[in-house]
């Protein structure tokens, strides 16, 4: 009676980013989700490794488009071959990111335009490509991956933070405009997940005894549990939410002292 679909069969999605870490895990758990799923990032090979894991376990069609997420001409290009070959496009997860952890007073311009060119106006492209066609299509849903980052104050830098912070409000100001064509717009902020972006800062162990000290649940996040969400907002069981993040942090953003 009141139990919500969580299902995504027969939709078709855009995953940036989805050659590794939280990326990958989306593009598969979506497809184990019933949807469809255009993998998307510069390293082919990456791509055809989780193309590769989303065979083994689902029947889901899998679209490995390799392109880097900065270059309009090349986002632009996702968009048509994704509407093109796939027929549809119904949700799409900027989640593609990266950072460059340098104290304030050391950035250097290269430095800041390349993190918020990949974290903040990649993101805010694609978004204008996913907003036009699913406008025209009846709405759709767009998740950014931010981070608590973008929330509260972290040492890993003020470039990555601003941009995380950005996304938050891009998310709530899109959410905004594009309500009354039926697209949800929402984000995801996690705090620590181990991928090839946190390895090295997680293979420190006081680096890691200082984040479980400040992480009410005691430990970092499971891939599996960054995923859950964004199925939620992915899927008819957030029908009515829209310009939110939902910080997957175990706690930690609550953490006064
Ligand atoms: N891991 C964590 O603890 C946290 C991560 N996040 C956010 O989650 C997202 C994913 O992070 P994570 O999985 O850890 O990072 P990874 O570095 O493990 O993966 C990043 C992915 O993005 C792709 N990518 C990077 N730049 C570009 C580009 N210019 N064009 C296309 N694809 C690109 C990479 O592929 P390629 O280089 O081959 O293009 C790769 O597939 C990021 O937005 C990050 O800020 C937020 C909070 C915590
Ligand atoms: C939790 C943060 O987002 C974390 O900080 C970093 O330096 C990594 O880039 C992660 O994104």
């Amino acid at each position: 009676m009141y139990l919500p679909s969580f299902s995504l069969q027969g939709r078709t999605a855009i995953v940036t980013g989805a050659g590794r870490g939280i990326g990958r895990a989306i593009a598969v758990g979506l497809a184990e989700a019933g949807c469809d799923v255009a993998l998307v990032s510069r390293t082919s090979a990456d791509l055809e490794e989780t193309a590769e894991l989303i065979r083994s376990c689902t029947k889901a069609q899998t679209y490995i488009i390799p392109a880097d997420i900065t270059s309009k001409e090349e986002i632009a290009h996702v968009f048509a071959k994704v509407t093109r070959d796939a027929g549809n496009l119904d949700i799409l997860v900027n989640n593609a990111g990266m950072n460059i952890r340098t104290p304030a007073l050391e950035v250097t311009e290269d430095q800041w335009d390349t993190i918020v060119q990949t974290n903040l106006k990649s993101a805010f492209m694609a978004s204008q490509q996913a907003g036009q066609y699913m406008k025209e299509h009846g709405g759709g849903r767009i998740i950014n991956i931010s981070s608590v980052g973008g929330h509260v104050a972290l040492r890993t830098g003020v470039v990555y933070g601003s941009t995380k912070a950005a996304l938050i409000q891009m998310t709530k100001i899109l959410a905004l405009e594009w309500g009354q064509y039926d697209i949800r717009v929402n984000s995801v902020g996690p705090w620590y997940f181990r991928t090839p972006l946190t390895e090295k800062l997680l293979s420190d162990e006081q680096y890691m005894k200082e984040i479980v000290d400040r992480t009410p649940l005691r430990r970092i996040g499971q891939l599996e549990e960054v995923v859950g969400p964004v199925i939620f907002l992915a899927s008819d069981a957030s029908n009515y939410v829209t310009g939110q993040t939902l910080l997957v942090d175990g706690g930690m953003s609550i953490y006064g002292f």
